[in-house]
């Protein structure tokens, strides 16, 4: 098994090292480094994805990736382009790293540098420091509770941080509890290389929200890392895709325009397993299902798993492709009944559409979506008081039958509440006017249900014409 693997090599290793770099050795050359560079505040502001670019040359899940890359160009060029800090790997035998990469990278770069190796001893925490990491790494599938305190506090005691790697809800329950500040979330699994792409999703919530949240491994595409932003991640670490990247600065564009910038597109009100098949094709990133019997749009909970298993993309999951996130609709419905649904029906996100208060989104399981309408300006102190208590706040057009009247909202107080938090813009939003909301509004995400239809059916043309006319859109902003 490769980690049993490598951390017996790690070993053979280690007790090499010890033999011609007493201990005592390393310990003076870490009390003899200048302090390390502020690691948290890299990740300021918070409320963006900052990008942990790696200089790896090699892996053993995917063997030679670029094997001539030079640690030093490739790192400061990492920093030119917006990096917030460079993860070195140090281990030779299976990433061809060096010791020598990270000093070397550290002395060029003003960013903080993590050492990225397979820590198990005091002895290699105070290499780091003696070679000038300003950070390292601790897998907790590799070190017990007390090793991984013990791990961390001596990082600590010598200033650096500590990246905490979790891969399961049990290790990431650990490293909270062992006090890790940074917590990342591996979607590769390091015994069996495999992908799931799906774990920060599940993870995220249960991890506090004053820790820094490191998304890890397997970062590509552009709906990559808008997923990221839903997750409401600090940092993504990314290796291979930029090692390989023919042109690297613009990969680091993409990745970090993409997480911070682009838009987010909810279609809602799918009632069939073709438009849940148009809609991802499309590239939508949320699905919305009204569970609100009054609606023309109504599907009945109980019957979300059937009309899931007839879409094509969730009857054939295939590998490369990421789903969207769900969405469940609900107009002042009880919080257990919600919470029951959910559970069963699989949902992400619950977005409440009625006059539940902010008290009622505590009471539920899920990240809560809480539609508000604004018909004035005074309106607009009703966002803080369910910021607070929600994920997101979608703002839509005042209207007696709660939402889906096809009439768009007044942009002016959403550009407002957009300034203030993220928000998802809905009512009446259509192809035709979709390029100026983004322009005028400069929402989070976009909320369109009607706007998809004809003759009050979702109509496969207008979704598709709907999402790139979105991503268009986003790419002239970006160019301007
Ligand atoms: O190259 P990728 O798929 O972008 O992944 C980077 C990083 O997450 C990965 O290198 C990594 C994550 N955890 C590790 C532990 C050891 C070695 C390597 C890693």
């Amino acid at each position: 098994m490769f980690l049993d693997k490598i951390v017996n090599q790690t070993r053979l290793d280690l007790a090499q090292r010890k033999i011609e770099h007493p201990i005592e050795e390393l310990q003076r050359l870490a009390f003899e480094q200048s302090s390390p560079r502020d690691v948290l505040e890299a990740f300021e502001p918070r409320d963006q994805v900052h990008l942990i670019a790696e200089v790896k040359r090699a892996s053993p899940s995917k063997g030679l990736l670029a094997p001539d890359l030079d640690p030093v160009a490739t790192a400061l060029l990492y920093e030119q382009h917006g990096a917030a800090m460079i993860s070195v790997l140090t281990e030779p035998h299976f990433f061809l790293g060096s010791p020598e990469y990270l000093t070397a990278i550290k002395h060029a770069v003003s960013i903080p540098v993590l050492r990225k190796d397979f820590i198990i001893d005091d002895y290699q925490v105070y290499e780091a420091r003696a070679w000038g990491a300003d950070a390292i790494l601790l897998i907790c599938a590799i070190l017990d509770d007390e090793q991984l305190r013990h791990l961390l506090h001596l990082a600590h005691s010598l200033r650096m941080r500590a990246l905490v790697e979790v891969h399961s809800r049990a290790e990431a329950q650990r490293a909270v509890d062992a006090g890790a500040m940074i917590i990342g979330v591996n979607s590769r699994d390091l015994v069996t290389f495999k992908m799931n792409p799906y774990l920060i999703r599940e993870i995220r919530q249960m991890l506090p929200a004053n820790r820094i949240i490191v998304a890890e491994s397997g970062i590509h595409s552009p709906a990559d890392v808008r997923r990221l932003a839903r997750y409401d991640v600090q940092a993504m670490l990314v290796g291979e895709s930029l090692v390989v990247s023919p042109d690297m600065p613009g990969q680091i564009r993409m990745l970090l325009h993409g997480a911070n910038r682009t838009t987010q597109v909810k279609i809602c009100g799918l009632r069939d397993a073709e438009h849940i098949d148009a809609a991802i094709e499309a590239g939508a990133d949320m699905l919305g299902f009204i569970f609100h019997a009054p609606s023309q749009r109504y599907i009945a909970p109980e019957r979300i798993p059937s009309l899931l298993a007839a879409s094509n993309h969730y009857a054939h999951i295939d590998e490369g492709q990421v789903l969207p996130d769900l969405v469940g609709v609900f107009v002042n419905k009880e919080a257990a009944y919600i919470n029951d649904v959910a559970e069963q029906a699989g949902l992400h996100y619950i977005q409440l559409h009625g006059t539940e208060t902010p008290e009622f989104c505590q009471q539920i399981k899920r990240p809560v979506i809480k539609a508000l309408s604004l018909t004035d300006k005074a309106d607009l102190h009703q966002l803080a008081d369910y910021q607070a208590v929600t994920w997101r706040l979608l703002i839509d057009t005042p209207t007696p039958e709660w939402g889906g009247s096809g009439r768009t909202s007044d942009w002016d107080l959403a550009y407002r509440a957009a300034q203030q938090e993220k928000i998802l813009l809905a009512g009446g939003l259509t192809v035709g006017n979709v390029a100026d909301a983004i322009q005028q509004v400069h929402p989070w995400g976009l909320d369109v249900s009607s706007g998809v239809e004809t003759d009050k059916r979702k109509d496969v043309q207008k979704i598709h014409a709907f999402l790139q006319q979105v991503r268009q859109s986003e790419k002239d902003v970006a160019l301007k």
